[in-house]
């Protein structure tokens, strides 16, 4: 899962890392050169003592050597130098420049979506830039954390706790899924009927794809698989009817959750938008789950950016993560819809489905996870 672009952080942090150590050393250089030309030109008490004009001439030379460490170095040098000297590296901007430019066209062709990877260059700056670190810290260790937080920052956008929520909302809870067709809806909500089951929560499908031929076959074979029941009208019927018996025959029979499936439509397909407004109005869902496959990277991200403008989405469901090198969508998707992931889909399996966790993705792009 996301192999390509854990390899592409992994050479940002050993190429920032590399840099920022090479400009210490320099700095490190430098400060015993001019400790050196110091010792050298400070004045021998000896000699001193006999003659009164060697004494102009010495601080004559100091203040020299003094103008021209200004000179070459800048004030960055010179307070990096004395920085080194007290045991600490400062990181400077020049540092970051190449790698960081590296690390943007790494997160662009991983497909992550433009505003999203500006926003993890940002903070790795801020995180990064004029920081002091103790020369007995890894460098690396410093990159990591800069990476960490913003990868952290972006991909923890609105995140919520899902199986708090379930457990705190009035039952029957009502989720309805929406997104295009193919990307794995279906699937997914028989996954998680089965996520809930070994959570103690009972469920019941309802089909509101009356659109689609052989979409209630489709559903059907997962309710028989699972042996939970599922409500579906006619093809052509009213998708807002079929959820709406979804949700009575919750009240009726104490079933915890009512999984609305949907037809899989593009956001621009007025009628079938309209009819996700009519379930809105008629069953007044809990929450409304947007799915996509991870494996879509960009077009999924529009799409989910889409479909929140279109009918405010509650969160999303990234399928496919499992097939997925690239991470784009998965980094993505919280920060431009302000929704955060609840669920990755790892595997056509009924148990291959997991709960989201920022920071575990996070320490597993990073390689901290064994
Ligand atoms: N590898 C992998 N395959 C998945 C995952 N989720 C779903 N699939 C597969 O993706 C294909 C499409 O899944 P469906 O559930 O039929 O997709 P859908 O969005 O409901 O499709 P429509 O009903 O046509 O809208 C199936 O072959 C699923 O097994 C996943 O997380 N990983």
């Amino acid at each position: 899962m996301f192999d390509g672009l854990k390899d592409k952080l992994s050479s940002f942090r050993e190429d920032a890392a590399e840099e920022v150590e090479e400009k210490a050393e320099e700095a490190e250089t430098e400060a015993d050169a001019d400790a050196t030309a110091d010792a050298e030109a400070a004045p021998d008490p000896e000699t001193e003592r006999g003659s009164d004009a060697s004494d102009g001439d010495a601080t004559a030379s100091d203040a020299a050597a003094a103008d021209d460490a200004g000179e070459d170095s800048g004030p960055g040098r010179l307070k990096r130098a004395a920085a080194f000297a007290t045991g600490k590296v400062i990181v400077e901007e020049e540092d970051l420049e190449e790698p960081l430019q590296d690390l943007e066209l790494a997160l662009l062709s991983s497909d992550v979506e433009m505003s999203v990877a500006d926003r993890i260059l940002d903070t790795v700056r801020e995180k990064m830039i004029g920081e002091t670190r103790a020369q007995v810290e890894t460098t690396d260790q410093l990159v990591t954390e800069a990476l960490h937080d913003a990868l952290l920052d972006v991909i923890s956008v609105g995140q919520f706790d899902f199986e708090e929520r379930i457990a705190e909302a009035d039952k029957p809870v009502t989720i309805v899924f929406t997104g295009v067709n193919g990307v794995g809806k279906t699937t997914s909500i028989a996954k998680l009927s089965e996520w809930l089951a070994e959570r103690g929560y009972s469920s019941v499908l309802a089909n509101g794809d009356t659109y689609r031929a052989g979409a209630n076959e489709q559903i059907r074979e997962h309710a028989e698989a699972l042996d939970r029941k599922l409500i579906a009208h006619e093809q052509g019927g009213d998708p807002a009817a079929v959820i709406y018996d979804g949700v009575e025959y919750a009240e009726a029979n104490d079933i915890d959750v009512v999984l609305g499936d949907t037809a899989g439509r593009l956001h621009t397909s007025n009628d079938l938008m309209a009819q996700l407004e009519k379930i809105d109005r008629v069953v007044d869902p809990d929450l409304t789950l947007f799915v996509d496959e991870a494996v879509a990277g960009q077009d999924a991200v529009k799409r989910a950016q889409e479909f929140n403008d279109a009918a405010a989405i509650d969160g999303t469901v990234l399928t496919k993560a499992d097939a997925d090198s690239s991470g784009g969508a998965a980094i993505s998707i919280a920060y431009v819809t302000g929704r955060p992931i609840l669920f990755l889909g790892v595997g056509q399996g009924y148990d291959d489905i997991e709960l989201f966790d920022p920071e575990e993705l996070v320490d597993e792009l990073l390689g901290e996870t064994e």
